[in-house]
C-alpha cells in the first residue's frame, strides 16, 4: 500500500534526527480490523522495524495500545461503559502481547502503569529502574495503560500522552507516533477536503490543536489531539516527536532508513533531566515554603540549592520529600521542588545557618533544604503545566 485511506495527500520525505533510544506508540488502529480483531499485517512490519533498529544497536519501548479493541473482538461487544471497557481491557491485553511476542525475536517484557505510577516519586522511580535494566537486558519493554485501575486515561485514549511520559521517563530521544494517518493535516484528512499536510510543526500553538478538533477514528480513541499533546510534553522534554501512519510499507522503509514521511515536532531545547521533568508535571503541591529576596537570587541567577537561612516561613503540614511551592517574600510563585525537612522541623531551622541544623533538630538531612537536583524554577514549569 502506497497511500494510506485516512492520508489524501502524500508527505514528502525528510531527514529524521538522529537517535539512540526512541519510544514507539502504536495505535489501536494498527494492531485490531474494524471488528476488534487482532491483525499481523500491521504489527508484523512494525516487528522488523523494530528488529532492524535493535541490531543497528538502538534501543526501542513499544506503547501498545488495542487491548480494549482486542477484548471487543473476543467477546464481540460494543465498547460500552467505562469498568465495560476495562473489563475488555483486561480480557485483550493477554492476546496483544501475545501477538507483539510472536513476531518480536528479542525477549518482550510486559509493563502496565496508570498515571498514578509517575505521579507518586517512589513508584515513578522504581518505574524507571525496571525499565531501564529492561533495555541494559536487550529486552522491548511493551507498555500499556493498567486499565483496570486507570479510569480517566481509559475515558481520555490517553496511550499517546503515556508514551510521552514513557519518553521522558527513559530519556529517549525520539518519540515515534504511529497511527492510521500519514500525520498532521491542517484539517480532517477524509473530512475536509481542503486538509494539506504539516510534514513540521515548530510548536503546538492553539492554531494547531485546533486543526486536531476532528475527533479519532472508529478504533482509536485520542485523535490527533493527545498527540500533539504528548508532542508538545515530549518537545519540552527536549525530545523529537515524528508523527506516522504504521500501515504504509513506503513509510516504515523510509523510517529503516531514517527518513520520515510525516510530521516532526521537534524538541524545544536540550534535553532536561527526568527528575526535573517529573517535578514540572506535578499537579499540585503540598505546602508553600516562603524565601527571602537573596535566596530568590541565589535560586534564579546561581541555581543554588535553597539553604535554611533564606527560609522565611513555612504554609501547610508537608513530610520530608514533599513537593512544594517556593514563593518569594510578596507571595509570588519562584519556582517547586523536593523538600528535605518536614514542615515543623524547616519552621525550626528557618533562617538559621546549615551548620545549626544538627544543634536545633538533633538529625540533619543534608544542608539543603531544597537540593538544587530536586527544584524547578517558575518560567520551567510554566512552560509545560496546563
Ligand atoms: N488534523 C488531522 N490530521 C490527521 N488526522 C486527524 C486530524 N484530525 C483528526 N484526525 C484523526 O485522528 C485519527 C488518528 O487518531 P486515533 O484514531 O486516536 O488513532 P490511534 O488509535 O492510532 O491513536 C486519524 O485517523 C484521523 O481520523
Ligand atoms: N489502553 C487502551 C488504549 C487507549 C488508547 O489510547 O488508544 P489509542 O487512541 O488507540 O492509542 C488499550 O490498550 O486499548
Amino acid at each position: 500500500m502506497s497511500e494510506s485511506a485516512n492520508s489524501p495527500h502524500p508527505f514528502p520525505e525528510q531527514p529524521l534526527p538522529a537517535w539512540r533510544r526512541a519510544v514507539i506508540k502504536v495505535g489501536s488502529s494498527l494492531l485490531t480490523d474494524g471488528r476488534g480483531n487482532l491483525g499481523m499485517r500491521n504489527a508484523s512490519a512494525l516487528a522488523s522495524l523494530i528488529e532492524g533498529f535493535r541490531s543497528q544497536g538502538r534501543e526501542v519501548l513499544l506503547v501498545s495500545s488495542g487491548a480494549v479493541a482486542a477484548g471487543r473482538g473476543l467477546m464481540a461487544r460494543r465498547r460500552g461503559s467505562l469498568v465495560q471497557r476495562q473489563a475488555l481491557a483486561s480480557l485483550g491485553q493477554t492476546p496483544m502481547l501475545a501477538l507483539w511476542q510472536g513476531l518480536i525475536e528479542h525477549p518482550v517484557a510486559q509493563v502496565l502503569l496508570s498515571h498514578d505510577d509517575l505521579r507518586n516519586r517512589r513508584r515513578y522511580l522504581n518505574a524507571q529502574a525496571t525499565l531501564q535494566e529492561l533495555l541494559r537486558i536487550g529486552a522491548v519493554p511493551i507498555v500499556n495503560e493498567n486499565d483496570t485501575v486507570s479510569v480517566d486515561e481509559l475515558k481520555l485514549g490517553d496511550n499517546d500522552n503515556l508514551a510521552a511520559a514513557v519518553a521522558a521517563l527513559v530519556d529517549a530521544d525520539m518519540l515515534f507516533i504511529a497511527t492510521d494517518t500519514d500525520g498532521l493535516y491542517t484539517g480532517h484528512p477524509t473530512r475536509d477536503p481542503a486538509a494539506r499536510p504539516l510534514p513540521r510543526v515548530e510548536a503546538i500553538t492553539p492554531e494547531v490543536m485546533a486543526m486536531a478538533a476532528g475527533g479519532a477514528g472508529a478504533l482509536g480513541t485520542g485523535g490527533m489531539a493527545t498527540k500533539l499533546e504528548a508532542a508538545s510534553k515530549a518537545a519540552a522534554a527536549g525530545i523529537d516527536t515524528a508523527l506516522l501512519c504504521g500501515h504504509d510499507e513506503r513509510s516504515l522503509a523510509a523510517l529503516a532508513n531514517d527518513r520520515l514521511h510525516g510530521t516532526l515536532i521537534p524538541a524545544h531545547g536540550p534535553r532536561l533531566m527526568a527528575r526535573k521533568l517529573w517535578l514540572r508535571h506535578q499537579p499540585a503541591c503540598s505546602g508553600r515554603v516562603r524565601i527571602d529576596d537573596g535566596a530568590c537570587r541565589a535560586l534564579a541567577e546561581r541555581g543554588a540549592s535553597l539553604l535554611p537561612g533564606g527560609v522565611l516561613g513555612v504554609e501547610g503540614d508537608f513530610s520530608n520529600q514533599a513537593l512544594v511551592d517556593l514563593v518569594s517574600r510578596q507571595g509570588r510563585r519562584i519556582g517547586r521542588g523536593l523538600v528535605e525537612y518536614h514542615a515543623s522541623d524547616l519552621q525550626r531551622i528557618a533562617g538559621r545557618h546549615s551548620q545549626e541544623i544538627e544543634d536545633v533538630l538533633g538529625f540533619h538531612n543534608g544542608s539543603a533544604v531544597v537540593r538544587r537536583d530536586n527544584l524547578v524554577l517558575l518560567d520551567q514549569v510554566a512552560a509545560t503545566m496546563h
